[in-house]
């Protein structure tokens, strides 16, 4: 055994029956060992494997069984000895794996070094949790979350040593409404298993939770927001798990859990949205007006469906092709860097989410975070099939690039996309977009742009707020002005916030730049020269 002063471990170990030289270097943290199979043909041997500190899950001894031990080389050791090293093995499609390999040791010795050395590195690794609340909706998506977590996830927490506080949800706004109650500062994460929805229920919990702490008013919209440290994790179980797929790239339990245990950190903007100094809701992902409010009013009848709800409620939507008139206001976002148009997408360690941050840091340091009281506002007055608003890509299973393929999870900026009145025949076209590669906002009645801040007005709201004189029908400003006895709703739609609908057609929204944190990483660029490739963790260089 080798160990020179730089602190690198080099010994030679045994791989089942073949020897084996396993490098540990403590700076940068490498685990590294170089396959001893011998050459299969149309398969070169020898590939080295190259697992960085971080994404080592545990180390532990391992009992060598009597088949193992009368097979091979072990057979020559008096006593084997042996330890396993447990690491995240990327497969295709942004899918993580948690794979293991057994080393030999000659003597107890050495395997003890070993073990230790490995557990004293995994023990500076400051960034993974040691101690999760986590909140389960037994009742999202399939109904699978309860099973998902007891079967993908708790044996991984186990094996990662962390320690969990479970709690099963018994109705909407549980989690939300503990998150109140909780000593939430002795936790470092907090976990949802479930869809969009128990993901929103939780992080309105924890901003809610934490701008009361810090005495901060959530109805007042000018209020800067405390940013919330302790990160979110979802463990994807409902019907859609935009928030998830974004993040991660793919909705798939054990990969998810993987992030949380090696401590990733994807910092995420969030819209406060407001009506009349009121607060109503925070989203992350679709605020949509028009086709997606829409499709969600009618498929919360049907929740009975499970996540074919979304199908036949946007199957009767498209159908129905209603639109709505309206005032959209906003202010063009100037302090980003990217467009909506760019080819680029918002990846790991995205360039333009990084360089937005410093610009807003350098304004704050000139005292120049509130210029965009000044920056002047955009009015576009029209008919719109639909109104999204998207912090993120969106990307979901049903979409794989989502409603704004270059939009940045935490460019402190929201893409504003809007759809004017057109045929049925285009929307279909527009809507086809949104599940293949053409671009989504080449089309004359679709317009895009990159904005901080907007506001939104309903036409019926706009007519009846100048034409309703007395107080007693201003309460049912939402009823139609023309015949103000008959009651009928006027073709006015609903917000859909990332799968809940808002009690108000007027908005005004406002984009907080990175206010939460999640357990995810962003979408891994396996071109990118730091990614490893899927089938050996190897380096691509
Ligand atoms: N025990 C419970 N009973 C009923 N509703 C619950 C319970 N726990 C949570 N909820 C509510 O269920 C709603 C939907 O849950 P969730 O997001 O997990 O599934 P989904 O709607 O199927 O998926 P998605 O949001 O991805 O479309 C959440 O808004 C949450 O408030
Ligand atoms: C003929 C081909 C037409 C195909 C059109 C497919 C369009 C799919 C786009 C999906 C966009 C999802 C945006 C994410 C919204 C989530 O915050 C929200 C909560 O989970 N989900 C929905 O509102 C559920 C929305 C579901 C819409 C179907
Ligand atoms: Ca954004």
């Amino acid at each position: 055994m080798e160990q020179p002063p730089g602190g690198r471990l080099v010994s030679s170990l045994l791989l089942g029956p073949r020897g084996c030289e396993v490098t540990l270097e403590r700076e940068p943290g490498l685990l590294r060992w170089r396959d001893p199979q011998p050459p299969r043909r149309g398969r070169s041997s020898g590939g080295e494997n190259v697992v960085p500190a971080s994404e080592i899950i545990a180390v532990e001894e391992t009992e060598i069984d009597k088949k193992q031990c009368d097979s091979g080389k072990w057979q020559k050791m008096s006593k084997p000895h042996a330890f396993t090293v447990h690491y995240v093995k990327r497969a295709r499609n942004h899918r993580w794996r948690c794979s293991e390999i057994t080393f030999g040791c000659i003597d107890e010795q050495l395997c003890n070094q070993w073990i230790q050395a490995l557990k004293e590195l995994l023990d500076s690794q400051k960034s993974r949790p040691k101690q999760l609340l986590v909140y389960i909706n037994p009742y999202g998506g399939k109904r699978q979350g309860k099973r998902i977590y007891e079967q993908k996830v708790a044996p991984l927490f186990h094996l990662a040593s962390i320690s969990t506080d479970v709690v099963i949800t018994e109705h909407a706004n549980h989690a939300k409404d503990n998150l109140f109650e909780v000593n939430i500062y002795k936790y470092d994460g907090i976990v949802c298993v479930g869809g969009d929805g128990m993901f929103s229920e939780v992080m309105h919990g924890l901003i809610g939770r934490i701008q009361k702490d810090s005495g901060i008013d959530q109805n007042n919209p000018k209020t800067p927001l405390a940013q919330c440290s302790i990160r979110i994790g979802i463990i994807p179980a409902g019907s859609t798990d935009c928030i998830c797929y974004a993040t991660v790239g793919i909705v798939d339990p054990e990969t998810s859990a993987l992030h949380i245990i090696v401590g990733d950190c994807q910092p995420l903007d969030v819209s406060s949205i407001h009506h009349n100094n009121t607060f109503l809701k925070y989203s992350v992902s679709l605020l949509g007006y028009g086709f997606y409010g829409d499709i969600l009013r009618d498929s919360e009848k049907k929740r009975w469906m499970g996540p074919a709800r979304y199908d036949f409620s946007g199957f009767k939507t498209f159908l129905s092709h209603q639109y709505y008139e309206g005032t959209v206001s906003f202010q063009p976002a100037k302090g980003t860097v990217g467009s909506p148009r760019d080819k680029e997408s918002c990846r790991t360690g995205c360039r333009i989410c990084r360089q937005t941050k410093q610009l807003e840091e350098q304004q704050k340091n000139y005292g120049l975070e509130h210029k965009e009281v000044e920056d002047e506002w955009k009015v576009i007055k029209g008919k719109f099939l639909a109104i999204n608003a998207v912090n993120m890509s969106c990307a979901c299973p049903r979409s794989p690039k989502g409603l704004s393929p270059a939009a940045h999870l935490a460019d402190g900026s929201a893409d504003l996309i809007l759809v004017r009145k057109c045929s049925r025949f285009n929307f279909l076209r527009y809507l086809v977009r949104h599940t293949n590669q053409d671009d989504q906002f080449d089309f004359p009645f679709v317009d895009v742009y990159r904005v901080k801040r907007f506001q939104f007005m309903s036409k019926q709201l706009e007519d009846n707020e100048s034409d309703i004189k007395d107080v007693g029908k201003k309460r049912f400003g939402q009823f139609c002005s023309d015949h103000p006895a008959c009651c009928c709703n006027l073709a006015n739609s609903t917000w859909n916030c990332d799968g809940e609908t808002l009690d108000s057609s007027a908005v005004e929204v406002k984009v907080r730049c990175q206010l939460v944190k999640l357990f995810a990483r962003g979408i891994e660029n396996y071109k990118d020269e730091t990614a490893y490739n899927s089938s050996s963790n190897e380096l691509l260089s």
